[in-house]
Formats: C-alpha cells, structure tokens, sequence
C-alpha cells in the first residue's frame, strides 16, 4: 500500500501554484498578493488633529484659563486654511489638517466649546493631539509583500494606498461531484435504500473554509457516461476537482470506471483509516487536478484535510505541506489496523487533553461533527492506551 505521505507528495507534486492576475480591490478577499504593495504619498499625508478641539500656540496655553478668540473653523477636507497667529484659536475637528502657526491641539472637553472666542481651563504641551504626516508609512514604503494572505485589514491598506485593482494570485475554484444512486438532494424525502447527500456540502464548505471557491454540481448517479458529462460541463470553471464516492471495489464505481481509462487518473490504496480508496490525476486539455475520494463521509472529510487542503494551499502561493500536529494526552484508548496510519475523531481541550470521539466508524458524520480534532496513530501502532501522549490534528 501507498503511504499518506507518499501520496501528498505526489500530488503537492502535480499541482501548480495558480497564475497572477490583477483583480479589483472589492472580489480579491481571500486571494494571495502576488505583488509588492506601497504606498505612492506618506499616510497621513499631512500633519492632522487628532481630536475635535482648537488649534493653537502651546505657548499661548501654558498659563490657563486663557481665553482666545476663534478666527476660523477647519473640518476635515478643509484646504484653505488661515494661520494661526500668536494669541488666536482655531476651531479643528479630527482629521482636519493643521493650520500654519498651530502647534497643539487642545481637545473641546478641556474648553467651555466657544465659537466666537473660546475659554481654555487646561494646558496642552507643543504636540498636543497632532497626528504627523508618515507616521503610519512614509512615502515609497511597501505595506503588503507577495505572499500575504488579503483578509479584511489587508485590503483597507492597499485601499488606504489608493490602489483600486490589484496582482494576486485568485481563490482556486473547486467542483465538487458526489455520486451515488442512493443520494437525495436535503429538504426532499428518503425512499428505502436512499441517504441525504451530505459529502457534497461538506467538502463544498471544506473548500470555502481552506481559501477557495467551492461550487457544488449536481450529483450524478451510477453511471460511468453520466458522471463524464457532468465532468466536462464542470471543468471549464474548475481550477480543481473534488469527487465523492465510486471508488472502491464495487459493481458500480462510476468514477473508477469513468476516470481509470482516460489513463491520467491512479485509483490506489493509501495506508491510512479512514480513507484508504484514493483516486488522484489530471483530466482535460488545461491538466485539472482531480482528487477522486471515498464516498464513506468520514473518509472524505478526513482525504480532504490530508490531500486537498495543502493543494489547495500550493494553488493559492502557501507554503504546503502535512497538516500541523500538536501533542496530547488521550482519555481512552485506541485501536488501529496495523500498517494504516488512523485518523480518529476527538474532541480536544485547552488542557491538551483529547477525548476520542463516541464512534468511530467511517460512516459516522455525528461523531465527526462533535470532534475538532484528528488523533493520528501511526503505522506501526495497534494499540493506544489512555493516558498515552498522541499528535493530533486540529480541525
Ligand atoms: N470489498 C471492499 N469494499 C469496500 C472497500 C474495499 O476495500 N473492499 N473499501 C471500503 C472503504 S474503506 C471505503 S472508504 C468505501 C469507499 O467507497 P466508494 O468511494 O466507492 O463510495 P460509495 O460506495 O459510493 O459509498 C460508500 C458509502 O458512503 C456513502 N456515501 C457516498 N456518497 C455519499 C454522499 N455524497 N453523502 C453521504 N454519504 C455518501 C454511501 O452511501 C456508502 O454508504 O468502500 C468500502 N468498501
Ligand atoms: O478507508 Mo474507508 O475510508 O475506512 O471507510
């Protein structure tokens, strides 16, 4: 049998990181820089006030009270502004550019809020409550490197640098196909022998959670031509393809017997439970990457953790790899099929110790819904006794 390592990393091998392209500021949430970004001006671009209040002379303000006279009024986005002389006050509201002359900013609460001439009961020292030209970034600086990750402050910058349009490489767009005679569409009723589908939403969700953009096709059946029609609708919006089910040993395993012939696509056994159907290749004329997992639901929520989520991280520029594991203690003991390496269901607490999940089963959707970790025993492990130091993997 093929070792889970060996399996990431002939697929980290297959995979390519996906190609830069220049997207608009408001769609590249999620996405990957693939530029430097920097600032053209300082930011701010000009000394500012830091608080609603009046400008003055700190001078002018050492011995208190004083009362000065107001000769103008500055908002933000003023640009025509009068010095401020020696014994004069002007009124300034936060982020309102200071006006020459003006050395401190003494806030309103400080003052009796006079507009005509305004009373000051407290000193304010040179400096008072301005905010210096570059003092977040000096011009020419960069703020963001390739590589960054655009999340919600890391767009607000490269706004804040007046971008609009912006080098990243995208969100991969992922299909993801169950198929199964058996599945029902939620919300519709079972007959007998029939099942909701649910693979198709977790690993859609999956896909979303890791940094991509899951689309969920329409299931198809048992039927080897149906799936490859579905397949070829899909794959001219796919950057990758995730398919559940029809890969095992069975009469009817559409996605064995649709894929097996195109020559491009290896259906292996991986040393590892659940999980241990894979199938993984290339398909169509642009080589998508196609990760064909097990239909049991476990199984293909486990496969996706170990395979697809660090392809996923490849395509979008990150460092990939195995999953990260953490040490813990286990609060009950384990069984593992020798020469597999397990991946059991636990609920992990802060204390680092790790309850394995009620069932085990690769069927058991609700014990893997409670957990928010992966135990992993390795190969040559049969037998974990409680109290034993595990790695786990957090979901
Ligand atoms: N004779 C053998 N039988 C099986 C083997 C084996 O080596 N020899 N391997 C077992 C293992 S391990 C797994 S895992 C499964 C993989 O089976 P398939 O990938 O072919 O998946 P299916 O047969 O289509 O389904 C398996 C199981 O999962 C349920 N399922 C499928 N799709 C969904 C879905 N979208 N949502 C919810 N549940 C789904 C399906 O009803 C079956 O119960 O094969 C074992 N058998
Ligand atoms: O290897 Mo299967 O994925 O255990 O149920």
């Amino acid at each position: 049998m093929k070792s889970v390592d060996a399996h990431l990393a002939e697929i980290l091998a297959t995979v390519r990181t996906l190609a830069p392209l220049e997207l608009e500021l408001e769609r590249s949430l999620g996405t990957t820089l693939a530029e430097e970004v920097s600032a053209p001006v300082p930011l701010p671009p000009f000394d500012n006030s830091a608080m609603d209040g009046y400008a003055v002379r700190a001078a002018d303000v050492e011995a208190v009270p004083v009362t000065l006279p107001v000769i103008d009024d500055v908002a933000a986005g003023s640009d025509e502004l009068r010095a401020v002389g020696p014994g004069h006050a002007v009124r300034i509201m936060t982020g309102a550019p200071m006006p020459a002359g003006a050395d401190a900013v003494v806030p309103v609460e400080w003052t009796d809020g006079g507009t005509v001439s305004v009373t000051i009961n407290q000193s304010a020292p040179a400096g008072n409550a301005i905010r210096r030209a570059g003092e977040d970034v000096q011009a020419g600086e960069v703020v963001l490197r390739p590589g960054t990750v655009i999340g919600s402050a890391q767009l607000g910058i490269v706004a804040g640098v007046g971008r609009r349009r912006v080098w990243v490489r995208p969100r991969p767009r992922v299909v993801v196909l169950s198929t199964g005679a058996e599945l029902v569409e939620p919300g519709l009723p079972l007959r007998t022998g029939q099942i909701w589908d649910s693979n198709s939403f977790t690993l859609t969700a999956a896909v979303r959670e890791s940094g991509g953009d899951g689309y969920r096709a329409t299931t198809v059946g048992d039927d080897p031509a149906r799936f490859l029609e579905q397949l070829d609708a899909q794959l001219v919006r796919a950057d990758a393809i995730i398919t559940s089910g029809g890969v095992s040993m069975g009469a009817y395993e559409p996605v064995k017997e649709a894929l097996s012939p195109l020559g491009t696509v290896r259906f292996e056994k991986v040393a590892m439970q659940p999980g241990m159907p894979q199938g993984f290749g290339v398909v169509g004329d642009d080589q998508v990457p196609i990760f064909a997992l097990p239909g049991n639901p476990v199984s293909s929520f486990v496969s996706f953790m170990l395979f697809v989520r660090p392809a996923l991280r490849k395509m979008r520029g990150l460092p990939a790899g195995a999953p990260e594991t953490v040490s813990a203690q286990v609060m009950g003991s384990l069984r593992s099929p020798a020469g597999r390496r397990s991946y059991l269901r636990g609920v992990l607490a802060d204390d680092g110790a790790v309850t394995p999940a009620r069932g085990q089963g690769s069927h058991q959707l609700a014990a893997l819904a409670s957990a928010n970790a992966l135990i992993v025993v390795p190969e040559d492990v049969t037998d974990v006794p409680a109290g034993a130091s595990v790695q786990v993997i957090r979901l």
